[in-house]
């Protein structure tokens, strides 16, 4: 490709006449003038004199036949269904204006074409249509084909054209991009008569251009993530090597036991750096399409979804074939078997709510295989607990491993962050790292990046959803390209890291608002494990409860202690908008200020009780079971403030929180008005 700077890339019309002159006395055997001619001109006119193109040709763009034109538009049928929302706009939006627009192969054969109805027909006469080919080549220098050969956006204007039938029409064209490995996948040219020439389309070219390759990243994005969920339990539960093949025939990702199999079957490829299997290629034209001696084809499974073929998942097996317990082939079997054996790694999460074993399940499944994963939950679910267990699990996997001889294990970094505690600057900082002097106040020395820390390891990012769109791009990148640039360092550094990202937020919502990338959301969002709140894991809060219990006395050396049945009612009843932190806090509380060996009511942190009683607390009033014990709770709390306050009705709301009136009422409802003149009476004769 010819590197053409920005300057040169724009015509300039008031120099047309010369231009022409210049054009007129070439043809007529004279040199070429260089100093008249933008150099990219030049040099396009060169290469037509050389290949010896007809400037004054009648049949310009020398056209396909119907049927190898059809065969050509099925083979770019993906390009053309990408462009079809950019076609649809040049349709709408270039009738009148005398423009036109149209996608070419990489050979500059247009493909389709829309915009202005009487210019398209003018541009039939010049051969300005379907089929044509506009390859300097055939055609001479034009900026289809100037843009093809120089990769570069281009303005051809009027008498820069090499040949005499399009000297006439101004055309600005740059190349369409592969954003996956750069290669050019066609172009896009807009054209019109001379009059109609404006700099602003070579701009405007450049960001259709831009917007197709965009989109296009968006759809292979998709396949992506299509192609790893469908693969998500032979990843996860195959005991053979597992090795998965995008589209293009580059792997992507493997399961552990990749190594070992390739290792079995004398398949010396590095895991790391598997080259790309042109034969597995199903996107693109592909010559070469005989599959590499080491591929059994009974290993390949092609994964085809809404009529696409995504990938290709290789299954390369063990020497010795282990029994494979596979989800998706024996589901109530995986299911119980898994259910029953919870990993030491998750020993510390407790709870046997049928949500809650699901994500434990995912989790474990998801844990030793190399993708993203998002935790999602509401706050203190324990999201930062389970992905912890994750890595725990991921380590002991690999320990197991070099055990049965996969090589030595050293223990893998976990590197936690969240994305909501630091500005954007910082967060910036924190993850990438910096280079020695890299900005005002830079630590001497650089700093190495929570990426590049989790190297090897885990990276656990904390909400998310918090992180600024600014910086989104940047992470999506290390991802995709498995490289880092620290901050003022221009080469990157290769890393691999699992990571592992939470949120409470929603993140489809927050793409909707345009406050999350739909390309990272997509990346992320391929494994999911959705944590239950507290509220759908009711049934273990006693299980949970005498845990803590059990814990606080460990911790605190003050003895075990219990807790009395309307009080575990109660916890059992409250809706814990703070989910198991919130529960922990209050455990934590009532162990360290109860003065007795069993917990009660009283006990209760103040403002959990006024929350009760005020009623505000909607659980109260949708648990019939239990509104017995609670109201039993409420009424001992409401005569102990009244003690506490010798019977001051205004005190006594004030310590529950509540106004004085649904203080008397409640007084009322539980029959306690003769208490409350009791405790008056007693005060006055005290
Ligand atoms: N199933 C569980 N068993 C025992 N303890 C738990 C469980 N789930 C969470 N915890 C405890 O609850 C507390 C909160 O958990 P954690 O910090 O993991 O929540 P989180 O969802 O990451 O919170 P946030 O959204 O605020 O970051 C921690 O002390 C954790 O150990």
């Amino acid at each position: 490709m010819i590197n053409i700077e920005r300057a040169q890339r724009l015509s300039d019309p008031h120099k047309n006449d010369l231009v022409m002159s210049a054009w007129e006395r070439l043809v007529h055997g004279n040199p070429c003038e260089s100093n008249v001619l933008r150099p990219l001109v030049t040099d396009s006119w060169q290469r037509c004199l050389h290949a010896h193109i007809d400037p004054f040709q009648p049949n310009l763009a020398p056209a396909l036949e119907d049927t190898s034109f059809r065969d050509l538009q099925n083979r770019h049928a993906a390009l053309l269904s990408i462009c079809r929302p950019v076609m649809q706009m040049a349709r709408d939006d270039l009738d009148n204006t005398g423009a036109i627009m149209m996608i070419t192969d990489p050979q500059g054969v247009i493909l389709s074409i829309e915009g202005d109805s009487r210019t398209r027909t003018d541009a039939e006469n010049v051969s300005l249509m379907s089929g044509h080919n506009w390859n300097e080549l055939a055609s001479g220098t034009n900026a289809i084909g100037t843009a093809l050969v120089t990769g570069s956006p281009v303005q051809i204007h009027a008498a820069e054209h090499f040949c005499h039938p399009v000297k006439d029409w101004t055309c600005t064209a740059t190349v369409i991009r592969d954003p996956l490995n750069g290669n050019i996948l066609g172009a896009v040219n807009i054209s019109g008569r001379q009059k109609t020439y404006t700099p602003n389309t070579l701009a405007f070219i450049a960001t259709t251009a831009s917007r197709i390759e965009n989109l296009r990243a968006n759809s292979e994005l998709r396949f992506r993530c299509q192609l790893l969920e469908h693969s998500m339990d032979k990843l996860a539960c195959s005991q053979d090597g597992i090795i998965i093949v995008n589209r293009h025939g580059t792997p992507i990702t493997m399961n552990r036991h990749a190594r070992a199999a390739l290792h079995a079957w004398a398949i010396h490829l590095k895991c790391n750096a598997l080259a790309s299997i042109p034969s597995l290629n199903l996107a693109d034209d592909i010559a070469d399409t005989s599959l590499p001696d080491w591929i059994n084809p009974e290993w390949l499974e092609t994964v085809t979804i809404q009529g696409t073929r995504v990938g290709t998942i290789l299954t390369i097996p063990r020497a010795k074939p282990q029994q494979t317990v596979c989800l998706s082939k024996q589901p109530e079997l995986a299911i119980q078997q898994r259910r029953t054996t919870r990993s030491p790694a998750f020993s510390r999460i407790i709870g046997h709510a049928p949500p809650l074993l699901t994500a434990i399940d995912q989790a474990q499944q998801l844990a030793a295989v190399n993708v993203p994963v998002l935790v999602l939950g509401e706050t203190g679910v324990g999201k930062e607990n389970i992905v912890r267990a994750m890595h725990q699990f991921a380590q002991d996997s690999r320990l197991s491993d070099a055990t049965t001889g996969a090589g030595a294990q050293a223990p893998r970094p976990f590197v936690a962050l969240n994305c909501g505690a630091l500005s954007a600057d910082l967060l910036a900082s924190e993850l990438f790292g910096y280079a020695d002097g890299a900005f005002t106040g830079a630590r001497k020395g650089g700093m190495t990046g929570k990426v590049e820390a989790a190297h090897g390891g885990t990276l656990f990012l904390d909400e998310i959803g918090e992180m600024p769109l600014a910086l989104q791009p940047h992470l999506l990148r290390v991802l995709e390209e498995g490289e880092i640039y620290r901050i003022g360092e221009t080469s990157p550094r290769q890393i691999q890291f699992k990571l592992i990202a939470a949120t409470h937020r929603n993140l489809q919502h927050e793409v909707a608002q345009g406050r999350f990338r739909e390309d990272l959301y997509y990346r992320l969002s391929v494994t999911t494990i959705r944590l239950p709140s507290l509220r759908e894991m009711a049934e273990d809060i006693p299980l949970l409860a005498t845990h803590l219990l059990q814990r606080f006395a460990e911790q605190y050396h003050a003895g075990v202690k219990s807790i009395s049945d309307e009080a575990m009612a109660w916890l059992c009843q409250y809706r814990w908008p703070g989910n198991i932190r919130e529960l922990r806090n209050t455990i934590e509380s009532m162990y360290l200020t109860s003065t007795t060996a069993q917990l009660h009511i009283s006990d209760l942190p103040a403002h959990l009780l006024a929350e009760s009683i005020s009623g505000s607390d909607p659980a109260s009033q949708s648990s019939p079971i239990l509104s017995g014990g609670l109201q039993v709770a409420e009424s001992q709390v409401i005569q102990q403030a009244l003690r506490a306050c010798r019977g001051n009705l205004t005190l006594s709301a004030q310590q529950l929180g509540v106004a004085k009136s649904t203080l008397y009422a409640k007084l009322n409802k539980f029959g306690l008005i003769g208490q409350l003149h009791k405790i008056r009476q007693e005060r006055q004769a005290s």
